[in-house]
């Protein structure tokens, strides 16, 4: 599952009522928190991850987190590790969902995901969450104050299908929900990372088998966030100079896992080097298969192309299904009181899809 609020997603804190101690910021920084004992800066110990002073008036602490995909939540980790005399004594995690970019006091219809929990020192505590609405926005409450190094928000990535309709998309974008299915490989590093939305800085963050001994060669196989029609992929193999694959193919694969029809040949690849390849043009896929021949590593791979209009019309009526109260209004006026839709009523299609080219 995704974490949705990762920095590596483009999440981002946007407000936090003290951070004196460390920054808020640290919370959802995609590497595993650190500790450095007896390093000290001006306000005290360092610690990586988001502390907040010792409280002496009565109150709690709180932390927003916008996530940098949108989507259901399934579960929240409140990770304390390396605070020990200085952790919170309990947290609680509340959502809400909003259009746009609102500044924190604009933001209102907090619900609760994670009920008050008591918290240990130095310890990762995973929060399952039983709720099926799309949440834009996390609230970490601490009790009464304290330090927490980590908020992990995994989930399923629901897009805005307002930001899909007639534009071409990374159909197999983590933020379009896509990922990986399966892969020969991934000693040096996982296959996921392929999907992120920014540039690898280092060859760590990107995917990487280990050098192959045997015949044949490796491959991962992805499932489109949105299925439609792709017409240009790019394979990034920046970073990757020892250790490009000599080449790469990239096949159509369905649900099962049934090889469908070729979308590039195999092509020789150069190391170091950004790629974009146009594909064969066809009918809409709903995964692919790429094969690193015969094996090594990629920063990234992206798949450009419309979506297609049918899986549009589902992912709009799942998206209106999900929209908690008071977003939906918001979103949908007076159709929102016409839920559940068994199907994408005209009005709510031209308000989530518009009348544009699909
Ligand atoms: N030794 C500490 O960690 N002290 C304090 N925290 C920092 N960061 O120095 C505190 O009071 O929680």
């Amino acid at each position: 599952m995704l974490d949705l609020a990762s920095a590596a997603v483009r999440g981002t804190v946007i407000a936090a009522n003290d951070e004196f101690f460390a920054g808020k910021e640290n919370l959802i920084e995609p590497a595993a928190p650190s500790f450095a004992a007896r390093t000290f800066g001006p306000h005290g110990q360092v610690y990586d991850g988001w502390e907040t002073r010792r409280r002496r008036t009565p109150g709690v602490d709180w932390a927003v987190v916008r996530l940098g995909v949108p989507g259901v939540v399934r579960r929240v980790v409140v990770d304390t590790a390396h605070f020990t005399g200085n952790f919170p004594e309990r947290c609680a995690v509340e959502a809400t969902a909003a259009d746009g970019y609102p500044d924190v006091d604009e933001l209102t219809g907090w619900t609760t995901l994670v009920p008050v929990q008591s918290l240990r020192g130095n310890e990762k505590h995973e929060f399952e969450v039983a709720d099926e609405h799309r949440w834009t926005h996390l609230r970490l409450r601490i009790f009464p104050d304290g330090g927490v190094a980590r908020l992990r928000v995994f989930g399923e990535p629901l897009p805005d299908p307002r930001e899909l309709a007639g534009c071409p998309v990374d159909l197999v974008g983590a933020a379009t929900g896509g990922h990986v299915t399966g892969c020969s490989d991934s000693f040096f590093a996982p296959a996921d990372n392929l999907l992120l939305p920014d540039t690898a800085a280092v060859m760590g963050d990107g995917f990487e088998t280990r050098r192959r001994r045997q015949d044949g060669n490796d491959w991962v196989e992805l499932a489109l966030g949105v299925p439609g029609v792709p017409y240009l992929a790019e394979v990034d193999a920046r970073h990757f100079l020892g250790n490009a694959p000599g080449a790469v193919r990239l096949t159509a694969v369905g649900a099962d896992g049934t090889p469908g029809r070729e979308l590039l040949p195999e092509t020789r690849l150069q190391p170091g080097t950004c790629h974009r390849f146009r594909l064969s043009a066809g009918e809409p896929v709903t995964g692919v298969r790429l094969d690193l021949l015969p094996d090594g590593g990629l920063a990234r791979f992206r798949l450009y192309g419309l979506p297609d209009a049918a899986a549009l019309d589902a992912l709009a009526l799942r998206y209106a299904h999900a929209l908690p109260e008071p977003h939906a209004t918001a979103v949908l006026g007076p159709a929102a009181a016409a839920r559940p839709y068994e199907a994408l009523p005209g009005p709510l299609r031209a308000l989530l899809l518009g009348d544009g080219p699909r």
